[in-house]
């Protein structure tokens, strides 16, 4: 049986989230492809951190051509996070003649004409599903079964940490601080959660979004945006003596060439169905002009679910590149 080698760049939350993710269900995965998977190589920058997984140290290397001029790696899975050195060891991962997988939206956001044109150029597979919403499959469904559509809108959540602490300011009252750093603990926060709280991170998001829906780049920085961190609990608690909460939401809408778009925090009535997704959980309505509305609902971020798409990516370049 052939044995996929991949090459890993970063095994912090995700990466370890992702190898967790290949080593719970490597048999089913086999059923799956009558493929083999293995993270043959780990570019890190602290090779000898104590780890909850168990990794043989020959596996780390802190020289990314190690991986890029491996003949055996035809899949690298970046998961360093920010734009920059990931957006350059993307490109330099396909001019090698790799396919890539990514979970990192702030690169693919300020990058995406470049790195969807670059794997076109070198004609390689560039997916980025745990890009946006961590383990639901949308940007999968967009491409594929909703292709035929016409998009008019796109509305929804689409940030765990800032959902989860919402979520917990106000069904327990506590304080935003403590709960920010609780979904650091946890895992769903950027490695600077002010992405998360000031929007930043949902901009990066919807504007991949625009980008599939609406085949036009916009990029984040030009999305009117405002996160959550001026939001106190008198804002909650005003909010709750209205029968409503407060949720940090992402909206494009298109109408004829006009496009309008904007990441905001809304008050919701408690009867609207985003007002009921709580803690990590991400939800996204897509309109399309033929299927009419279609939500999308799971855990919007953490190491499992976001390890559950990056290796749904691999499974499927993999397929393409050995089972014809
Ligand atoms: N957290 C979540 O739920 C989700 C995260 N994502 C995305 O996944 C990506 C990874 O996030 P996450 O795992 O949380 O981030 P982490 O910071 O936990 O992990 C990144 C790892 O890569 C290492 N690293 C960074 N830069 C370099 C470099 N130049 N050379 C070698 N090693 C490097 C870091 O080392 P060091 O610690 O020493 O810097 C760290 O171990 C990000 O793009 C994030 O946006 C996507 C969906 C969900
Ligand atoms: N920090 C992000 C991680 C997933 O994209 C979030 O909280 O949603």
């Amino acid at each position: 049986m052939k044995t996929v080698k991949i090459g890993l760049l970063g095994l912090g939350n995700i990466g370890t989230g992702t190898y967790k993710t290949l080593e719970m269900n490597k048999v089913h995965m086999v059923e799956a492809t009558g493929l083999n998977f293995e993270i043959s190589k780990i570019l890190e920058r602290d090779t000898t951190k104590k780890r909850d997984i168990a990794v043989c140290q020959e596996q780390f290397t802190q020289d990314p051509d190690d991986i890029f001029k491996d003949p055996e790696i035809d899949i690298v899975i970046e998961l360093l996070g920010g734009i920059e050195p990931a957006t350059t060891f993307m490109l330099d991962a396909m001019k090698h003649k790799k396919s890539v997988v990514t979970a990192n939206k702030a690169a693919v956001a300020a990058n995406f004409e470049k790195l969807t044109e670059t794997a076109k150029a070198n004609q390689v597979e560039f997916r980025y599903e745990a890009s946006v919403g961590g383990g639901i499959p949308i940007i999968n469904a967009l491409t594929t079964v909703l292709q035929a559509n016409e998009f008019v809108e796109i509305q929804g959540i689409l940030n765990g940490t800032t959902n989860y602490i919402l979520t917990q300011m106000t069904e327990f009252g506590l304080q935003y601080e403590d709960v920010l750093k609780k979904a650091q603990e946890l895992g769903f926060a950027e490695a600077d959660p002010t992405a998360d709280v000031e929007g930043i991170d949902v901009a990066n998001k919807l504007s991949i979004l625009i980008s599939i829906m609406f085949k036009k780049y916009v990029a984040p920085k030009n999305i009117p945006t405002k996160g959550i961190s001026s939001i106190t609990q008198q804002d909650i608690e005003a909010a709750k003596a209205e029968d409503s909460k407060i949720k940090l939401l992402a909206y494009a809408h298109k109408n004829g060439s006009h496009l309008e778009y904007s990441v905001k925090p809304m008050v919701l009535k408690n009867s609207h169905p985003l007002a009921s997704v709580s803690n990590e959980f991400n939800a996204v309505y897509v309109t399309g002009n033929a299927v009419g509305e279609v939500m999308f609902y799971g855990k919007g971020a953490g190491p499992l679910p976001t390890g559950s798409a990056v290796m749904g990516d691999v499974l499927e370049i993999a397929k393409k590149l050995y089972n014809k």
